[in-house]
């Protein structure tokens, strides 16, 4: 699914137009696991959520979504572009970020009991955010004003992982504030798909409308399929000499010098992280966090499991 960007950012028309701040209001990206460190936890304690998952992955996949067409397909016409948009990208501020650190839920089960400091391989009272929610901001004449919203945690309510680009509203409305943002997402697991959320008439005599959606889910769309694990996708990279999915040298000082300063301010002032539930979507705040940063969420879309019926 990562590899697709390339494919549906630079193989179809109907996306390149519009792959701007005049048309992107929002693009996050996420990374949700439903359990906690699993015993792991003196290792993690080291490094965090930030370093685990969001200076490495999700900065990835960042760099792919927002980096300009490559001349050519070849491995390093493509992390020369993604170094290049990594540059215009200024170091993290601490104003945007949310911490968390999940805490047990007395009613759950098994695991879910226990919060992270209850993991007998943690330091006792450590601060270290299990959740981190970031807005990168992207300083070149594609993004300028576009928040690029990065969110990861552990013990969350799922696991997923996506991406999420957010449209602007519909200038001109003539539809009552009715009409609510396109959004394309490309869910990279578990279930592979890419869908587009658009309105459309409701079906009938009326004409009211209703948010509905263009779907393309690889399992109805590829049934006799095999789809790769990621790991087996990079094993086979090695095996053939390609680098295109490996970080180059430039990239990685790239990412660390967007993430280090915030890293060490987080440690040097002891920055507490705010507690939520096991199983929970993490600290409301994030949700603050989204509103304040152009994604605007509704509640009101429903998806319809065509395959079920
Ligand atoms: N082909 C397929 O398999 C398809 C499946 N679906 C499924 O339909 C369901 C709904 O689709 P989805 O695109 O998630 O749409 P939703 O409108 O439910 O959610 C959109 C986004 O809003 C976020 N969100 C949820 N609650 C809040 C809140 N209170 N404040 C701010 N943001 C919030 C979600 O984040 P968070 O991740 O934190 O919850 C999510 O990123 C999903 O389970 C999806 O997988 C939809 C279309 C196609
Ligand atoms: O690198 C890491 O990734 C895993 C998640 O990877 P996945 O392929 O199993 O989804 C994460 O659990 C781990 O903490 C992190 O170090």
């Amino acid at each position: 699914m990562v590899q697709n960007l390339m494919t549906m950012r630079f193989g179809n028309r109907i996306f390149t137009p519009t792959w701007n701040r005049e048309n992107i209001a929002s693009v996050m990206i996420t990374f949700k696991e439903p359990f906690g460190t699993q015993g792991r936890g003196g290792y993690f304690d080291e490094f965090g959520i930030i370093r685990d998952v969001m200076q490495n992955h999700l900065l990835q996949i960042l760099s792919l979504v927002a980096m300009e067409k490559p001349a050519t397909i070849h491995p390093d016409d493509i992390r020369n572009e993604k170094v290049k948009v990594l540059k215009c990208i200024p170091p993290l501020q601490l104003e945007d970020v949310v911490l968390g650190q999940y805490t047990g839920d007395p009613n759950g089960e098994g695991d879910a009991k226990y919060g992270y400091l209850d993991d007998k391989t943690v330091p006792p009272g450590s601060n270290t955010p299990t959740f981190a929610s970031a807005v990168l901001k992207i300083k070149n004449e594609r993004w300028d004003g576009v928040p690029f919203i990065l969110r990861c945690g552990k013990a969350l309510n799922e696991r997923k992982a996506d991406i999420r680009i957010q449209y602007t509203d519909v200038p001109g409305d003539i539809f009552e504030g009715k009409t609510k943002r396109n959004e394309l997402v490309m869910r990279v697991q578990p279930g592979e798909a890419v869908y587009v959320k658009m309105m459309t008439k409701t079906p009938g005599m009326s004409f009211d409308m209703e948010e509905t959606e263009l779907d393309l889910t690889y399992g109805s769309r590829y049934k006799n399929a095999k789809l790769p694990d990621a790991y087996e996708r990079l094993l086979l990279d090695v095996f053939c000499g390609s680098q295109m999915h490996f970080v180059r040298a430039d990239e990685l000082s790239e990412a660390w010098r967007i993430f280090t300063p915030i890293l060490h301010q987080i440690e040097q002032e002891n920055v507490r992280p705010i507690p939520y539930k096991y199983g929970s979507r993490g600290p409301v705040e994030a949700d603050k966090l989204l509103a304040e940063n152009n994604f605007k969420y509704y509640g009101s879309y429903k998806w319809v499991d065509s395959s079920k019926h």
